[in-house]
C-alpha cells in the first residue's frame, strides 16, 4: 500500500533533516554574514555609549576630587599668607616701637613658626633704602624701584602686597615679598618685608599623588604663577598665565569659585581644573587633574567593557549561526515535506485513495477531496471524537476497528489497518480499507495524532461476497448446497443440545425425473428442479432451511420441529406439493417424491448420522413404492 513506502515527516524527523553541512551553506554563511553586519555595530556602539558614561562619570569624579582639593588648598594658603602677615604686622610694631631687639624679634619668629613657613625680614626707609635685612647687613641699597615697595611708596593705604616671585641672584631660590607700609606718626616711614620660599605654598599636596599629570598652582590677581606644584616643579614660578576664566574675579565679585576644561598654558596637558579665590588676599588657587589621570581610574572597567563587548559578539554570532542553521534546516525540511506531500497526494489521488489527518488532541478530521468523497462527508474538516465512531461505523464492525486502533496505540502494530463499512448519507452502506499510523505522541506516551488512506473496497466485497455466496448455494436453484445446510445442521445441533429440544430432518428425491429429462430435455429438467425448489420453499417456515444436496435430491431442516408426528405433517405438505402438475418451458409435467425423515437426538446424534437416519427413511420411502413419507421407524421390506 501507498501509505507503507510513503514517507511520514514528524516533528522528530523534521528535525533530523538539518546536518552538520548545513552550518557552512552558502544561504547560511550570508545569512549570519548580514546579520553579525547588523548585530556588531549595535553590540559596539553599546560599548562605545558605556564607555563615553564611564569617561563622563570620570569627569564628574575629577571634578568633584579637584573642587574639594581646591577648596582645601585655598584654606591652607589662607592660612600661611594669615600667618605671614600676622607675622608682618607683629614686627611692624616691634619697628615702630624702636628697632633694639627686631633681630631677636625675627629670629625669634622664625623659631616659632619653624616647620610652617620660614621668613626673611628686610625693612626700607621711606626713601625705600634698605634699612634692615635679616640675611645680610643692611647697606642702604636703594629698592624703591621695586614693584612691592614702590606699591607703598605710592601710597596705596595699610595693604598686604604680594609680589612677582623673584629668583634670588645669589641663592638661585625662588622668593615671594609680602609687603606693609610702616607709618610714624600717621605718616609713611617705610616698608616691612618678609620673603617666603613659594614651596610653603604648596607643600601640604607634595605627598598627595592625584597621578602624575595633577597641577596644584597659586596665581596672582594677574596671572603670576606664585607656586605651582606640577611635573615641571618650580621651573613655572613667575610665568604669567592669560585668558583664565578666573580672571573674572576682578571685574566679577560674584564668581568666587568655578571649573573649566582645557589644555594647560605650560605643559599643554588637557586638565580638569577648579580655581577658588583667596577670601582676603588677591590671590586664586587652581587644581587641575589631567584628563588622562581621571580616566586612567576607569581603566579597568573600559577594559572589561571591551572584553564584554568581544564576548557578547562571539556569543551572538554563535547563536545567530546556530538559529539562522536551524531555520535553515526548518525551512528545507518544511519544503521537502511539501514537495513529498504533494508527490504522495498525486499518487494516492491517482490510486484513487483518499487522505485523512486525525488531531486526536483537537478530534478534528481532515480529509482530502477524495477521502471526504469516500466517506460521503460534506466538509473537508469534520469533528471526530473517538467515542462517536459508531455513528458511522457499521456496528458489525465497529468491535474490529476499536480494536485495530487499540492494538496500534499499544504498539502491538506497525501500523493500523481495518476493513469496514461507513454509513453514507443516503443511508446505504459502503465498504472501505482504513489504514493509517501515529505520528505523535504526548509525553506520556497517548496517541496525538494519526494519518493514513481511505479506499473504496465495495467491488472486492461484493466479489468475495459473491464467491462465499457461491461456495454456500446451489447455482442453479440459488438454495443453500451441501455444505451451508451442514453447517446449519450444525448450529442447529449445538443449539438443541444447549436448550435440551429437538429437530428435524427431511431428505426427499424427486420421482420419475429422470423421464423429464430424457424426455422433454436437460434444460426442462433444470427449470422443474428451479419450480420444484420454488414450491417447497414456499411451505416452510422462514426458520426452516431448504436445501438442494445434488441432481433431485433436497433436504429440509426443520429446527422447532420436538415431535415425529409434526416432522410427518410437514413431509406431507412438502409431498402434495410435488404431487401437484407443474409447468416448466411450457410443459406440464407430473412427478412425486420420496420423503424421508427423523429426529435429532432420537435418530442421530450429529449431522452425519442424522442424515444418513433421514436418507435411509426416503429409501424405505422410494422402495416401498415412492411417492410417500417414511420414518426412521418404517423398515424395509425383507426382499423376496
Ligand atoms: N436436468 C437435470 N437433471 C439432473 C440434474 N442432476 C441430476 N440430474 C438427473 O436426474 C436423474 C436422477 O436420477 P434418478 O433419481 O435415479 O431418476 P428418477 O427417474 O427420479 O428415479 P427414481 O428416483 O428412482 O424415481 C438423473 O437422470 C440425472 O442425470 C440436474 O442438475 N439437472
Amino acid at each position: 500500500m501507498l501509505l507503507a513506502v510513503m514517507p511520514i515527516y514528524t516533528y522528530k524527523s523534521l528535525r533530523a533533516a538539518g546536518s552538520s553541512g548545513a552550518w557552512f551553506r552558502r544561504a547560511v554563511l550570508l545569512r549570519l554574514a548580514a546579520f553579525l553586519a547588523l548585530s556588531t555595530p549595535l553590540v559596539w556602539l553599546a560599548v562605545c555609549a558605556e564607555r563615553s558614561q564611564l569617561s563622563t562619570i570620570a569627569i564628574e569624579q575629577s571634578r568633584l576630587d579637584v573642587k574639594n582639593l581646591a577648596r582645601a588648598f585655598s584654606e591652607e594658603v589662607n592660612s600661611t599668607i594669615s600667618t605671614v602677615d600676622m607675622s608682618l604686622l607683629h614686627l611692624r610694631t616691634h619697628w615702630e616701637q624702636g628697632h633694639e631687639g627686631f633681630s631677636t624679634q625675627v629670629e625669634r619668629l622664625n623659631k616659632e613658626l619653624h616647620g610652617r613657613v620660614i621668613m626673611q625680614v628686610s625693612v626700607t626707609d621711606a626713601q625705600g633704602r634698605l634699612v634692615y635685612s635679616s640675611a645680610r647687613p643692611a647697606n642702604g641699597m636703594d629698592l624703591s624701584d621695586r614693584e612691592h615697595i614702590r606699591v607703598h611708596l605710592e601710597g596705596h593705604g595699610d595693604v598686604l602686597f604680594v609680589s612677582h616671585p623673584v629668583l634670588g641672584r645669589v641663592s638661585g631660590q625662588w622668593s615671594v615679598q609680602f609687603t606693609r607700609p610702616i607709618y610714624r606718626g600717621g605718616r609713611l616711614d617705610g616698608v616691612i618685608v618678609a620673603s617666603v620660599a613659594p614651596a610653603y605654598f604648596s607643600r601640604f599636596y607634595a605627598d598627595i599623588d592625584l597621578g602624575p599629570d595633577t597641577s596644584i598652582a597659586l596665581v596672582r590677581y594677574d596671572g603670576t604663577v606664585v607656586a605651582r606644584q606640577s611635573r615641571n616643579g618650580s621651573g613655572d614660578i613667575g610665568k604669567v598665565l592669560r585668558g583664565y576664566p578666573y580672571y573674572a574675579w576682578r571685574t566679577d565679585k560674584t564668581e568666587k569659585a568655578g571649573y573649566f576644561q582645557r589644555h594647560g598654558q605650560l605643559d599643554g596637558i588637557e586638565r580638569v581644573y577648579a580655581w577658588r579665590d583667596l577670601p582676603n588676599y588677591p590671590l586664586t588657587v587652581t587644581v587641575g587633574e589631567s584628563l588622562a589621570d581621571a580616566n586612567a581610574h576607569y581603566d579597568k572597567q573600559k577594559t572589561i567593557l571591551v572584553r564584554t563587548g568581544v564576548v557578547a559578539n562571539v556569543v551572538l554570532a554563535l547563536l545567530g549561526w546556530v538559529a539562522i542553521a536551524a531555520a535553515d534546516n526548518r525551512r528545507r525540511a518544511v519544503k521537502a515535506l511539501a514537495e513529498a506531500e504533494a508527490r504522495w497526494k498525486l499518487a494516492l489521488n491517482a490510486a484513487g485513495e483518499g487522505v485523512w489527518d486525525w488531531n486526536l488532541a483537537t478530534a478534528m478530521l481532515n480529509l482530502s477531496a477524495r477521502a471526504q468523497a469516500l466517506l460521503d462527508v460534506a466538509t473537508p474538516a469534520i469533528a471526530c471524537p473517538p467515542d462517536t465512531l459508531y455513528q458511522t461505523i457499521h456496528p458489525e464492525d465497529m468491535g474490529r476497528v476499536i480494536r485495530a486502533l487499540r492494538d496500534h496505540y499499544e504498539g502491538r502494530t506497525p501500523d493500523f489497518m481495518a476493513e469496514h463499512r461507513v454509513r453514507q448519507r443516503d443511508g446505504r452502506w459502503s465498504w472501505i480499507l482504513a489504514r493509517g499510523m501515529l505520528v505523535e505522541r504526548a509525553p506520556d506516551g497517548s496517541p496525538l495524532r494519526m494519518i493514513g488512506t481511505f479506499a473504496n473496497i465495495d467491488e472486492r466485497k461484493n466479489a468475495e461476497e459473491q464467491i462465499i455466496h457461491q461456495a454456500h448455494h446451489d447455482a442453479l436453484t440459488g438454495l443453500p448446497n451441501r455444505l451451508l445446510f451442514g453447517d446449519r445442521l450444525q448450529q442447529a445441533i449445538r443449539a438443541a443440545q444447549r436448550e435440551q429440544t429437538r429437530l428435524a430432518v427431511l431428505y426427499f428425491d424427486l420421482d420419475k425425473f429422470k423421464p423429464v429429462n430424457d424426455t422433454y430435455g436437460h434444460a426442462v429438467g433444470d427449470a422443474l428442479l428451479v419450480e420444484v425448489a420454488k414450491r417447497v420453499a414456499g411451505t416452510l417456515r422462514e426458520s426452516d432451511t431448504l436445501a438442494r444436496l445434488g441432481g433431485d435430491e433436497f433436504v429440509v431442516l426443520l429446527p422447532g420441529c420436538s415431535e415425529a408426528m409434526q416432522a410427518r405433517l410437514v413431509a406431507e405438505t412438502v409431498l402434495a406439493q410435488l404431487n401437484l402438475p407443474f409447468v416448466a418451458d411450457g410443459h406440464v409435467l407430473h412427478i412425486s417424491g420420496s420423503i424421508g425423515f427423523a429426529l435429532f437426538p432420537d435418530n442421530g446424534l450429529d449431522s452425519e448420522e442424522l442424515l444418513r437416519s433421514a436418507d435411509v427413511a426416503m429409501y424405505s420411502a422410494k422402495s416401498t413404492g415412492r411417492g410417500r413419507v417414511c420414518g426412521p421407524d418404517e423398515h424395509l421390506p425383507v426382499a423376496a
